[in-house]
């Protein structure tokens, strides 16, 4: 089994040369070059060629390099998704997404633009209507025309069209992220969290790192690289876990416990479920081991 970790995705903004530049050293293990939402109208042409120039010239080592681009219903969508296409990164991200037919368009079209199958694309899930059909969006991925491969949570988008409070604890929206997560890990698609806007709160931040990591989440998605290490600290399995899950790899591959469905491991029930858990554990900690 191998995996691509996604703990730390940190978003910028396209218009920002500094920010992409400095991209490339940050110990982050995926960057969104933003044309959407932290991009003012009148940079958009503009930021759209610095990004795809910054995704052309490279450099940004095992870092996954995403490009969000404008909805197709706006004045820019249809360009940027043509400049990204053509520019290659490892996904493009689609902002609110909301429809599986946008998934199915949006593939078709880069595979009329002979785009390689190593760009795949990523969902902003940030709209209630999305929330309500995260079952049809998440089952596009069977279709691989889709290329789908990540939702990513847009919270504050979901705070505007919903009126729910963001609050530490997230009580308003728990039930909406765990439906994501739910629709996203039934299709095997990645889920990573929204942002955590008040980035100079560090405690309040990784408490929500934490919250993510026990519901289920992939990682999260940053604003500030002051977020970077904390949020790769929680998202990373820790040691006493890993060690525990080789644990169970082992006591399925001794010869005795070859035809068993459970044994008994310190005390504890353990079932071959449980030594499925465990490899993930295991190559998810190896990937991450690699990559440092
Ligand atoms: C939030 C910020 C505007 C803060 O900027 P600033 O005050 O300039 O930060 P600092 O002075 O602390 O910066 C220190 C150095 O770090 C670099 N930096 C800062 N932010 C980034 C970044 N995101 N990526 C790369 N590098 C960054 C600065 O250049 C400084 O470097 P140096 O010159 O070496 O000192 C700013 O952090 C920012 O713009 N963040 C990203 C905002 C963004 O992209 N927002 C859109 C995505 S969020 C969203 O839309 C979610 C979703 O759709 C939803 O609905 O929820
Ligand atoms: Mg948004």
């Amino acid at each position: 089994m191998s995996l691509r970790p996604r703990r730390s995705v940190l978003y910028m903004p396209g218009s920002n040369a500094r920010a992409l530049e400095k991209a490339r050293t940050l110990p982050c293990d995926g960057v969104i070059l933003d044309l959407e939402d932290a991009v003012a109208p009148d940079a958009k042409v503009e930021a759209r060629f610095r990004v795809a120039d910054a995704v052309r010239a490279g450099g940004f080592g095992p870092r996954e390099t995403v490009i969000r681009i404008n909805g197709l219903d706006t004045p820019w969508g249809t360009d940027d998704l043509a400049a990204a296409a053509a520019a290659a990164p490892d996904a493009i991200l689609l902002p609110k997404v909301q429809d599986p037919a946008q998934l199915v368009d949006v593939g078709e079209r880069l595979s009329a633009f002979g785009v390689p199958a190593t760009t795949s694309v990523w969902a902003m899930i940030e709209t209630p209507i999305a929330i309500l059909d995260i079952k049809a969006i998440s089952a596009a991925a069977l279709n691989p025309v889709t290329r789908l491969k990540v939702f990513v949570l847009g919270t504050n988008d979901l705070a505007k069209e919903t009126r729910a409070a963001l609050v530490p604890g997230r009580a308003p929206m728990m039930g909406w992220l765990m439906q994501v997560i739910a629709g996203g890990h039934a299709y095997g698609i990645d889920v990573l969290d929204g942002v955590w806007n008040a980035f100079q709160d560090q405690a309040g931040f990784a408490a929500e790192c934490s919250q993510g990591v026990e519901m289920g989440m992939d990682g999260k998605t940053l604003i500030h690289p002051s977020q970077i290490e904390p949020c790769n600290l929680a998202f990373s399995p820790p040691a006493a876990e890993v060690e525990k899950a080789r644990a169970i790899i082992a006591v399925f591959d001794r010869p005795e416990n070859a035809g068993k469905g459970v044994v008994t491991l310190d005390g504890r029930m353990v079932e071959r479920m449980h030594a499925d858990m465990a490899r993930r554990t295991v190559a998810l900690a190896d990937a991450i081991a690699a990559r440092t």
